[in-house]
């Protein structure tokens, strides 16, 4: 990349407009976040593609995507308010969560045409798009191998009659174009899919250009990681800008229960209908989730997936709060034996 962008290029928008004074409009430089390391992160403004700003202890949480103002001696001042978030469970227990993307419009949820091809999945990350606030868009890849395409579209569309569903041969630049509307100039995305449905391949048509290795090329570095798993963002062909952070990858449901709520509201607006208002719809007497079921008008699959993810919500959820109870009591002691030796010192004095 050797230009440089306009903030609408980069994605600035009402928003974020709204969010700063005149005086900081004119003063101060702003900034998006397109790489995060432990010591520094890398921004890039109207005047710099890359400009790296060493991370300090008054900084907030930081991560690609997000937005902030620096001083004209390009000092950190502000972190701007998020339209959109994803975070994670960190795989340590020291930090609790972290964030993986900020300010996504769209996420392509990629599942493939094929064995791969699972329904669960799809809800699972619908339920994560919908907890991060990010719009959704069901991309089905490898349409090239697919001899009926339009039954996997309409099973994907039964989940939700307004999700957008698309089917790609992601090799193929012309195919990938159904997806223009999306990545048009001052727009963001990002993806979501198991491995080996074809993210990186869809990467690469996007960019138009051989940037991400596909699972063909791809080595493995010293540490065992992949070369592609590096936090960034990038501009598409068609405009818009692209994350691709390694951490999508991994994500878990984590504090997801409004997220899952969005993806099965139709059980929910059941739920309002069962006789006991604690109904887990199992075998109790006038459930009305139950009777859905026998009558046809829910998917049983979809009742047993839905009770899936709450489960691992809220297993990761509580442990995520274990952690923090023990930071806490972790806490308490330090201060204590701090307390306890100042004491003892100016006994001493
Ligand atoms: N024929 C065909 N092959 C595809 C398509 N999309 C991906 N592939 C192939 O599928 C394989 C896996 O694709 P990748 O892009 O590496 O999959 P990925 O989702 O990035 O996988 P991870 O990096 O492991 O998460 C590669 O050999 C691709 O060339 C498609 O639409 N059609
Ligand atoms: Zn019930």
């Amino acid at each position: 990349m050797s230009q440089n962008y306009s903030l609408s290029q980069m994605g600035w928008s009402s928003f974020f407009q709204q969010q700063i004074s005149l005086e900081q409009w004119e003063h101060s430089t702003l900034g998006r976040v397109i790489e995060c390391h432990r010591s520094h992160i890398e921004i890039m403004t109207e005047q710099s593609i890359s400009h790296s700003l060493p991370v300090n202890s008054r900084m907030p949480d930081l991560t690609v995507g997000d937005w902030l103002l620096m001083s004209s001696e390009n000092q950190f001042e502000v972190r701007l308010e998020r339209f959109s978030l994803f975070e994670r469970k960190s795989a340590g227990s020291k930090v609790a969560l972290q964030l993986i993307a900020a300010n996504v419009n769209t996420v392509f949820i990629v599942c493939s045409l094929n064995n791969n091809f699972n329904l669960n999945r799809i809800e699972r990350y619908l339920a994560l798009a919908r907890q991060a606030e990010v719009e959704p868009v069901v991309v089905l890849t490898k349409l090239d191998c697919c001899i009926e395409p339009q039954d996997y579209v309409k099973q994907v569309q039964s989940l939700d009659p307004m999700l957008v569903v698309e089917a790609v041969n992601a090799l193929e630049t012309k195919s990938v174009k159904v997806l223009r509307p999306w990545c048009a100039q001052g727009q963001t995305v990002a993806f979501l899919g198991s491995s080996g449905v074809g993210k990186s391949t869809l990467v690469n048509t996007l960019l138009n250009q051989n940037r991400q290795e596909t699972a063909s090329s791809r080595e493995e570095d010293s540490r065992g990681r992949h070369t592609t798993t590096k936090r960034s963002l990038h501009f598409m062909a068609e405009g818009g800008l692209l994350i691709d952070t390694p951490g999508m990858r991994e994500l878990q449901l984590t504090d997801c229960e409004k997220g899952i709520e969005d993806t099965f509201s139709e059980i929910y607006e059941l739920a309002v209908l069962c006789q006991f208002s604690n109904c887990q719809h199992q075998s109790e007497p006038g459930c009305a989730v139950l009777a859905a079921i026998d009558s046809g008008k829910l998917e049983l699959r979809r009742l047993i997936n839905y009770g899936k993810l709450l489960a691992e919500q809220s297993r990761n959820a509580t442990s995520l709060a274990e952690t923090r109870s023990k930071e806490r009591s972790l806490g308490r002691f330090y201060r204590s034996v701090q307390a306890e030796s100042k004491q003892r010192k100016n006994k001493l004095m």
